[in-house]
């Protein structure tokens, strides 16, 4: 008998790949993994939880088959990345930013939402920023920026700064402030102004009083597209807010251009959306859900950089970099013809 044309394996595998989800967020849920720092037993998990000792070495024994749990004699531990980022005691815990994410992409109401199509208000009004819950974005990312975002950020930085060059920085639509804190931090006489919604501004001023830098960065609190944001910035962080521009991206990146000195720098962190919006995939399945819900708002590639170019900007080159993710890299903009450090 021949084989079929193709295998089935893809579905197979989405099937396997969604049951494995399953099992991580349920074992987030039951905060297993906060037991689970050195070799322990099922019995002893079960007698400090009251969950039922059976199922319970089930459970653990289907998290160590998918990589999440080591098992031996008996005795389950975390692995080193479920250590760091599934254990409630770890700085790094990913637990609540995870489930939170889930919640916010999830998928639940994809074929009411196909049938019946979007809510008309969220249709009509189209405002991002009236749809998510920022507030709590921002403080759970507080976390997420420095497992890798915020370090490829500040390596890309170091190329193009002096250590000591006492520049003025804008993260606009910062969330956490994270991006600006840590850059004032490796940078020490860098200052500047995280720009937030009223909503949300309160978390990154929390956390900036925590790293006791109020003296380097303050809070501006408004509607970056409605309201002034400032002027004579060396370096403006746009990590994730261009979508939020809506129709009127021009408007803001002509905005962020004058609020730029001219030999000033953009960071811009955007999700690369390809022209017939089916690439790439974590973004356009990510904003699946808001988008059904009647948000249009996910800007593509060309259109961003159309009207980076229409406000005067370049896309500079930055050499490869030693420890930088590059996946979690943004890209760098300038107004000026030449490259070079910003001092
Ligand atoms: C996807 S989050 C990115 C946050 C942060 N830059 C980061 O990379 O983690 C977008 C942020 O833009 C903010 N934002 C959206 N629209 C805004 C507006 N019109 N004015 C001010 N902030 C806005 C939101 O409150 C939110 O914190």
């Amino acid at each position: 008998m021949e084989y079929p044309t193709h295998s089935p394996r893809k579905f197979l595998g989405m099937l396997q790949q969604y049951r494995e989800t399953q099992l991580l967020f349920a074992g987030i849920s039951l905060k297993v993994f906060d037991f689970l720092k050195h070799d322990t037993s099922a019995e002893k998990i079960a007698s400090l939880t009251g969950y039922d000792e059976r199922n319970l070495t089930l459970f653990l024994n289907s998290l160590a088959a998918i990589g999440l749990l080591e098992k031996s004699n008996h005795q389950y531990r975390n692995t080193p990345e479920a250590e760091l980022y599934l254990n409630q005691s770890s700085s790094s815990y990913l637990g609540g930013y995870l489930t939170f994410w889930n919640q916010m992409t999830g998928l639940d109401q994809v074929e009411e939402l196909v049938r019946l199509g979007p809510d008309p208000a969220i249709l009509k009004q189209n405002e991002g920023k009236e749809l998510f819950d920022f507030c709590k974005l921002a403080r759970l990312t507080a976390v997420e920026v420095r497992t890798g975002r915020v370090q490829s950020f500040l390596r890309a930085a170091a190329q193009l700064a002096e250590p000591a060059a006492p520049l003025r920085i804008l993260d606009l639509g910062g969330g956490s402030g994270m991006m600006a804190i840590e850059f004032v931090r490796q940078f020490p006489l860098a200052s500047g102004v995280i720009f937030e919604q009223p909503g949300v501004a309160d978390v990154p001023e929390e956390l900036v009083a925590e790293e006791h830098l109020e003296h380097r960065l303050t809070i501006m609190r408004g509607d970056f597209m409605t309201d002034p944001i400032g002027n004579n910035y060396d370096l403006i962080i746009a990590s994730g807010i261009l979508d939020f521009a809506s129709a009127n991206l021009k408007e803001l990146t002509t905005k962020m251009a004058q609020a730029l000195t001219p030999s000033g720098y953009l960071y811009l962190v955007s999700h690369k959306v390809s022209d017939d919006y089916i690439a790439p995939k974590k973004s356009i399945v990510g904003w699946l859900s808001s988008h059904l819900a009647g948000l249009d708002i996910l800007q593509t590639r060309s259109n961003i950089e159309l009207a980076l170019t229409s406000a005067g900007f370049r896309k500079m080159e930055i050499k490869p970099l030693d420890g930088a993710i590059q996946s979690l890299m943004g890209e760098f903009y300038t107004k000026r013809h030449i490259t070079g450090g910003i001092s």
